[in-house]
């Protein structure tokens, strides 16, 4: 299966790196070094050449070198050679709060585009961070955005079905509170209807490729836990028991009946909007949110190493994948089994961890060490 690779990073003052370049042939590539250091930071550079705010979730403000004491936003750019599913491009993608106020500035090859949506075509990018420990316990709407990226990376158009759902969602959340005409909410709701079964319908798909995948490789089961994964969902629900063509009707009388509770509560009560993705293990038959603490990270590394293997299938071309201090959380077993798994998976892989002995069972290596400002081979 061939795979897309970053070929070249570089990284113009972004958060602790007033500037820096990462060269590598393949990979597995390595980043290891204390704490603090940079590591994570790199990983985040390489989450912006997707859609999104990367995987920290930041503020374009925030992102901007500063130095020690320094005050202010500061403009801020990552730029990357690409091996991709279109052969070598270069994505380049930044921020300067004194032109561009709340959005980021992509190109190709020098070019601008819209959005980070057109490296879809190029790269998909995959991570798994600490910060997703907490995704089974936590409010139901990490686990609608973690869902929504396992969409996006097989599903191009779904950010943008997404995107206009919460717009449309707003214009009737607003007309209900200034107490519009029935015949505008009519036209808002037929559009919030319209998107809201394509964005349901979408999730669904992804689930059902997904659960498909995960039953197909039980073989990795007995290192990391394969997940059952189910949808809980208004829109969802009206999917799995009426005929296709009558779902959107049928959420459109949910909303018209809802509309005084709508207006009283704020806010519609019921969509996809609200949706939660169920995870449990499977082996155990448990619930992932009753599940101890390393059954979650395994759980999370299983599910991570599926999509990869899925978005791959549906491609042709195997997605990067940023792996965020999991090698140091596993037991010598899981770290070889997750080692070998990554090589079947043919992808390119950047791993962080602090301790580089976590790595010596790692093949063909590109280790790097980071300290703060710096990345040098070895
Ligand atoms: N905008 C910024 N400007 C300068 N430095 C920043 C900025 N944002 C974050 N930092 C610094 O980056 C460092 C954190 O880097 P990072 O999270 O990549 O470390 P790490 O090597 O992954 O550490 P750990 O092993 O603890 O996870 C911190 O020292 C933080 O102060």
């Amino acid at each position: 299966m061939p795979h897309a690779a970053i070929r070249k990073l570089t990284l113009t003052a972004f958060r602790s790196y007033p500037s820096a370049q990462v060269r590598v042939e393949d990979g597995p590539v390595v980043l290891t070094g204390p704490n603090g250091a940079g590591k994570t930071n790199i990983l985040e550079a390489l989450s912006f050449l997707s859609p999104g705010r990367g995987l920290r979730r930041a503020q374009l403000g925030e992102i901007g070198h500063r130095a020690p004491g320094a005050a202010g936003e500061a403009p801020w750019a990552v730029s990357a050679l690409v091996e991709g599913a279109l052969g070598e491009v270069r994505l380049g993608t930044g921020h300067d709060p004194a032109q561009e106020g709340g959005v980021r500035r992509c190109r190709i090859d020098g070019e601008p585009v819209p959005s980070a949506n057109a490296f879809l075509d190029h790269l998909k990018v995959l991570w798994l961070t600490p910060e997703m420990d907490g995704l089974f316990l936590g409010p139901p709407g990490d686990r609608r955005r973690y869902l929504d990226r396992l969409v996006l990376a097989v599903d191009g158009a779904h950010g943008t079905r997404v995107n206009g759902l919460e717009r449309a969602l707003r214009s009737r959340n607003r007309l209900l509170e200034e107490n519009g005409s029935a015949r505008f909410l009519d036209a808002v709701e037929h559009e919030v209807a319209e998107l809201a079964v394509a964005v349901a319908a979408a999730r669904l798909e992804t689930v059902a490729r997904l659960a498909a995948e995960i039953a197909g490789h039980r073989d990795d089961a007995s290192l990391f836990p394969f997940a059952e994964l189910a949808l809980d969902g208004a829109v969802e629900r009206l999917i799995a028991v009426h005929p296709a063509l009558e779902v959107e009707d049928r959420y459109r009388a949910i909303l018209r009946d809802n509309r005084p509770r709508d207006r009283a509560a704020g806010r519609t009560l019921e969509g996809p909007h609200l949706t939660d993705l169920s995870v449990s293990h499977g082996e155990k038959q448990l619930p992932a949110a009753r599940c101890s603490t390393g059954e979650q990270k395994s759980l999370l590394i299983g599910l991570t190493l599926s999509h990869a293997r899925l978005v791959a299938s549906m491609q042709g071309l195997s997605p990067v994948l940023l792996l965020d201090d999991v090698v140091a959380y596993l037991d010598a077993a899981r770290r070889t089994g997750l080692f070998e798994a990554l090589a079947r998976l043919g992808a390119q892989v950047w791993m962080t961890g602090a301790d580089p002995s976590a790595f010596a069972a790692l093949e063909r290596a590109e280790r790097f060490t980071v300290a703060p400002g710096a990345i040098a081979r070895g």
